[in-house]
């Protein structure tokens, strides 16, 4: 049963810095903390880091979904237009479907917090049963992108046979068509 299926969740972070240890990796366990606060359903995170390198970012991807059986993965970082971004055309290319409306809503509203949220090239993509997302790296960016769209989260995993998500409604109310 769908409903009694512990979720497994990739979380990447995709930085040069915390990869190499410049800074503390703050990206993955702010959505960690958001999973855990939004989340009412069993889940388990898988994190992974790996550098601004377009082979390692689709190599993690495959991983996660396709090893580690992730419904839902969550990329933080390299959505920019820096010349070593490339976490966009990692996930155009192991993804067999685009949701270009993750990206364009997130955008939106992240243009109501700072102006410069039209330079995430950020996007969203299904690669078998799997929804992959991307986040930019600031670790503010996380909650302020994850609460614009996570409403539509739990029905795109139903549609690609995952697991069934439930969310705490005072954060999120996970929209489901009635049949
Ligand atoms: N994983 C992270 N943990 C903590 N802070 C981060 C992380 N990623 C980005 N930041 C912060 O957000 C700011 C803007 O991110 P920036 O666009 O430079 O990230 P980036 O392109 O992923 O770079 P890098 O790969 O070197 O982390 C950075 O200066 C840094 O302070
Ligand atoms: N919500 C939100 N979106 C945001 C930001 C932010 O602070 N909050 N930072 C912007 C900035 S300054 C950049 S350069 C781009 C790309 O960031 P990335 O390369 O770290 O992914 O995301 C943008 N989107």
């Amino acid at each position: 049963m769908a409903e009694d299926r512990v979720a497994r969740i990739g979380i990447l972070t995709v930085s040069d810095r915390a990869s190499t240890g410049v800074y503390e990796d703050r990206g993955g366990p702010a959505i960690r903390t958001y999973l855990e606060d939004v989340l009412t359903s069993p889940w388990e995170g898988v994190a992974l880091m790996v550098p601004d390198e377009q082979t390692d970012i689709e190599a993690a991807l495959v991983d996660l979904c396709d090893r580690q059986g992730c419904c839902l993965v969550i990329t933080t970082g390299g959505t920019g237009p820096a010349l070593r971004d490339v976490t966009p055309e990692a996930t155009k290319t192991v993804c067999g479907k685009m949701m270009p409306g993750f990206g364009e809503l997130m955008r939106q509203v992240s243009l109501t917090k700072v102006p410069t949220a039209i330079l995430s090239r950020q996007t969203a993509g299904i690669r078998g049963g799997s929804l992959i997302i991307n986040l930019p790296g600031q670790p503010r960016a996380i909650a302020e992108c994850l609460d614009a769209v996570f409403a539509a989260v739990p029905l795109c995993i139903d549609l690609i046979g995952g697991p069934y998500l439930t969310t705490d409604e005072q954060r999120i109310v996970a929209f489901r068509p009635k049949k």
